[in-house]
């Protein structure tokens, strides 16, 4: 097991607010590694410092052995087709104008001169059609509008347009928070099968340990923008090490002992 992600002193300072404060952090290649915290635990800022989205006070990020800090442009942009992102409220950054075709296709039609045009047309339709077949949609829907869509079924749009590009990286930044609960089974299960076809390393942030526990292989815990713990979900759940750990899992709304026991044991 190889890390694709490896974050060593990471800091972001907002005025005297340190959202991260010296993260060290690996991400193992296939591997899906949650990101847990209360609200303002600096959860998103992280990612977002991963994704080279933001640039750090200090420290560094390392993408497949390469220090993001110091690529040159193009190369830069070339492992950026390789970090991929999912949000919360995919209608939010969808073009409510535009059709799955071109919402799904515009990460290829940016990056390939060869689907432009005319006589790219039919390709990139091809294209977005088998994107769409992986997330579980139709083909036929590639004419539809975002509006016509339910919130799990724009959450797969926005999956597939994530994948456009073979990424290795898929951030999941509360990807199913916004779904019901049935709902978010269905994106979740989807996810794990993408995740073992596709060979895809994940870093799935949510404040929701009942999800994290369905999705994660290992589980970092922040708090004022420290990892406070960091395990493998297994061990987390049963024997979570820092009293603030402690109290997230006290506060997860079941209080149902059975389900803590499979929690433990699953
Ligand atoms: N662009 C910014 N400018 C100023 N402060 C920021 C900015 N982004 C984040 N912060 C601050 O950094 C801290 C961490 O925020 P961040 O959004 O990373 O937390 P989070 O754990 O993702 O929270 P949530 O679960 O609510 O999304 C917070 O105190 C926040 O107010």
């Amino acid at each position: 097991m190889t890390n694709l992600v490896e974050i060593r002193g990471l800091r972001k300072d907002y005025g005297a607010v340190a959202a991260v404060d010296h993260v060290d952090l690996d991400v193992v290649g296939g591997e899906t590694l949650a990101v847990v915290g209360e609200s303002g635990s600096g959860k998103t800022t992280l990612t977002r410092l991963l994704l080279r989205l933001e640039e750090p006070t200090t420290g560094s990020v390392r993408f497949a052995g390469e220090d993001l800090a110091t690529l040159p442009a193009a190369r830069l942009r070339k492992v950026r087709r390789e970090m991929q992102v999912v949000l919360q409220d995919p209608y939010s950054s969808m073009n409510p104008r535009l059709r799955v075709t071109e919402i799904v296709g515009e990460p290829l039609v940016t990056h390939e001169r060869g689907l432009r045009g005319r006589g790219g047309r039919n390709r990139l339709r091809a294209r977005v059609g088998e994107l769409l077949d992986a997330v579980g949609l139709a083909p036929e829907v590639q004419d539809r509008y975002p509006h016509e869509f339910s919130g799990g079924q724009r959450q797969r749009i926005s999956i597939a347009r994530a994948l456009a590009l073979e990424p290795r990286l898929v951030v999941l930044d509360e990807p199913t928070s916004a779904l019901d609960v049935s709902v978010q089974a269905q994106v979740l299960d989807l996810l794990a099968d993408l995740q073992s076809r596709l060979q895809l390393t994940y870093v799935f942030v949510s404040h929701n340990l009942a999800v994290v526990q369905q999705i994660a292989d290992r589980v970092a815990v922040m708090r004022a923008g420290k990892i406070v713990e960091l395990a493998a979900k297994r061990q987390l759940f049963a024997k979570p090490e820092h009293e603030y750990t402690r109290t997230l899992l006290d506060a997860v709304p079941d209080p149902d002992p059975r389900r803590a026991r499979r929690w433990a044991t699953s």
